[in-house]
Order: C-alpha cells, then structure tokens, then sequence
C-alpha cells in the first residue's frame, strides 16, 4: 500500500496518476503503510543483495523489467583511507551497474511503473547516464526511447550507449537544465513517461543504495555516506533508504547525508552554506564532470532535507581536486570511475582536512559512474603512452628510461 504525497503541502496523489510534481509545485514522495510491510529477517540475511531483494519496499506489483541491477560491491579501502588520514573507510562501486552508473537501479523500478501505467514512450533529459541507462531498459521493455543531451557536453561512452541500445537521440543547443524544461514540456503535452529524477518512482529504485550499503555492513550503519550530487535525487533517495530501514525497526540511525558538488556548479553546497532550503540556480555551470553540470538541480530541496535531516554537510571541490581522486582511487584501489563519481572522495579528503569530518567515523563513498563512461577525460589527464620500435632494445630503454 502506497501513495505519492507532496513535500511541500501534503496533497496526495494515487499509484495510477501519471504526474511527477504537486499541484503547488512541490517535489513528491512515495509513502508506504510502514505498518503493513512484514520483512522476512532470515531472508534479508541470507540473499545476495540486488534492487529486487527488497521488493516489499518498491511501488511495483508485476514482473520487474530487470537486468540484474544492484548487488554492487562495498570495497573497503585501507590505501585509500591511508591516505586520505581516516580509519576506516568504504567505497560503494555503482559504477558496476549492467549500463555503468547508479541510475540503473532507477530505471529497473522507473520502466516497470511505465509498464504498469500502460505508457508507450519514454524520454529524459540528460548529461549522458540517465540516458544510457533509460536506452538500455526502454531496450529491454520494448518501448521507444527519446533523450535529449546537451550538445557537446555529454561524454562519449553515455553517447555510445543510447546510440546502440536505438533511443533518438536528440543534441540540443543548450545546456542541460534548458534540456530539463523541454523534455517536461515534451512529456506533459505528448502523454510521454518522463523518467528523470523528478519521477519519484526513479528514486524508490536508488533509495536501495540504502539498504545494500546496511545489508553489507551487517544491517549496521556507517557514521556518513558522501554522494556526488548534480540533480540531487541520489543524496535523498539513499537518506529515504536508509529512514526506512530505522523506521521499520531493522536499524537504529540514519549516516550525515554529505553531499559533494565542484565548484563551477555548486548551489546546493552554496544553499547549505547559507543554512536555506532555496538553491539560487546557476546559469552557466562548468566543470570538467560533465555528468554533474547542473545549474538549477530538480531535487535541490529534498537533497538539502536529507542533508540538515541527518546532521550531515555539503562541499564543492575543484576540478583539480577530483582528478586527483579519480587517480587515487585507481591507483590506490584499483577502482575505475568517472570524474563526476571521484567527487565523493575528493570531498572526504577536503573535509578532513578541514576538520569537518573526524578521522575515527567510519564513511562510505559512493563512487557513481564507471570510468570508461569518458575515456576523453582519461586520456587527457593520463601520462601519455610510450610509442617504440618494434624491437627489444628500444622496448628494454623505454622499460628502463626515467
Ligand atoms: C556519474 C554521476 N554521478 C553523480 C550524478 C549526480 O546524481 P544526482 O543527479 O542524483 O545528484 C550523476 C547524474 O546527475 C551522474 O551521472
Ligand atoms: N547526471 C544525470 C543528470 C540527470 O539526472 P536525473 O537523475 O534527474 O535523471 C544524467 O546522467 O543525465
């Protein structure tokens, strides 16, 4: 038994309307009867974790579209924490997803409501992995896909994807948010199933970042789970997680929600500065972590509640910051990620550095995406290769050459 509720005002909505926002114009959440969820405890103990393990606690009823989405590993990351100067330090990997980044386990619960709702078409806008991963389900479904992608902005490996899964991809000239508001103009009036992060079904499916990082922690809680933020919906989509667990008495307490933006597009890090729930959207955001150059992020407001809720943080970190990450992380720990996911760890680091955050808590990353989303981006932060002869005396001096 569930129901979609606005945050703002309280209107509630039934599992059969298609709508995305309140009348009023505030986000919506999906609220269950916790009193009517009974999880089996033997079961949660024993299953490896995937999105569909908890399925008691997803807004679906049918057959989930489903390619084995979740179950990413938690490396603990001693190098790292070294490093870094903490003790003991995790890093959730989405980028081991089935299309490379955490918005498959959106998408799986977001195409499986589309089909319960009878919808024929799907669309997003898109800085490159909401749109891979909604061409790879939309794929799997049966139903046609639209995205459209800031021209030039987007990474290739996300372009690559929505290509061969057969989306119609359109490059629009202008940058992401402009995107936004033309794909929800396109769904209003065209009856087309918007899955972006304002679709709160999206979120159910990424709110299980939750309840694995508790599941493969013993069903116990870290002191702080750090997450990139560039729409917002991931940071309280895992704080929903993780209140649901404590609410149905699995667990005692929720992590400070630390949510990590850069500094050329940071007005959820510049509101939670301020002590405000209103963003002041950016018109010209940049940064290097394309798949966070947003400006006007939809779910600023439940990101800030999730952040002030658990007594958690927010920071911008450098574009220079994060590729250090991004090196640290594989080379320390042998973990590939795109830039926009090293941001998490580019925010721990600066924290502790400022004392922000205590050496002896024990902290998850969530590392979003993979790294061979951008390969440009690699290649052009990476030491060049070596081109030789083909014989063993130029290989032996390249070997050996400082
Ligand atoms: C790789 C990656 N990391 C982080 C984010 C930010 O997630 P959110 O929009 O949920 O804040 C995105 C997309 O926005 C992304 O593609
Ligand atoms: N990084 C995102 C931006 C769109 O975010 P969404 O979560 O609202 O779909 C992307 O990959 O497109």
């Amino acid at each position: 038994m569930y129901h979609l509720e606005c945050i703002e005002c309280g209107q509630k909505y039934t599992d059969s309307e298609v709508v995305y926002t309140c009348k009023c114009g505030g986000l919506l959440d999906v609220i269950y009867d916790y009193s009517a969820i009974q999880l089996d405890m033997e079961r949660l103990r024993t299953e490896a974790p995937s999105v569909w393990k908890y399925k008691a606690l997803l807004p679906v009823e049918g057959k989930p579209v489903s390619i084995h989405e979740g179950g990413t590993p938690l490396y603990r990351c001693d190098r790292l924490a070294e490093k870094i100067g903490i003790k003991e330090l995790y890093v959730k990997h989405e980028g081991l997803n089935p299309s490379g980044s955490f918005k498959d386990r959106g998408m799986t619960v977001g195409v499986t409501k589309a089909m319960e709702l009878g919808m024929k078409t799907l669309a997003c806008a898109s800085t490159g992995n909401t749109s891979a991963s909604l061409s790879t389900y939309g794929a799997k479904a049966g139903l046609p896909v639209i995205v459209l992608l800031p021209e030039g902005k987007v990474a290739l490996g996300k372009v690559a994807q929505a290509l061969i899964h057969g989306a119609k991809v359109l490059s629009i000239r202008g940058n992401f948010d402009e995107a936004v508001v033309l794909v929800r103009q396109l769904c209003d009036e065209e009856k087309i199933y918007l899955l972006n992060s304002i679709n709160p079904y999206r979120l159910e499916g990424q709110k299980t970042i939750g309840y694995e990082i508790c599941d493969q922690l013993g069903f116990n809680v870290p002191d702080r789970v750090i997450v990139p933020v560039g729409n917002a919906g991931n940071t309280a989509a895992i704080y929903k997680g993780f209140r649901e667990l404590r609410e149905l008495g699995v667990t005692e307490s929720v992590p400070k929600m630390t949510g990590i933006q850069t500094e050329g597009a940071c007005p959820v890090t510049k509101a939670f500065k301020k002590g405000v729930e209103e963003i002041i959207p950016e018109k010209n955001p940049e940064t290097i972590a394309t798949a966070i150059r947003i400006g006007n992020p939809v779910n600023a407001k439940k990101a800030l509640r999730a952040i002030y809720g658990s007594g958690g943080y927010s920071e911008a970190v450098s574009d220079e910051e994060l590729i250090e990450a991004q090196k640290d992380l594989a080379q320390l720990e042998g973990i590939g990620v795109e830039p926009a996911s090293a941001t998490s760890v580019a925010g721990l680091k600066k924290l502790i550095d400022s004392g922000v955050i205590d050496r002896d808590e024990t902290v998850v990353c969530i590392t979003t995406g993979h790294l061979l989303k951008d390969p440009e981006e690699v290649i052009n932060i990476s030491t060049k290769p070596i081109t030789v002869d083909a014989n063993i005396e130029a290989v032996r001096k390249a070997v050996f050459s400082r």
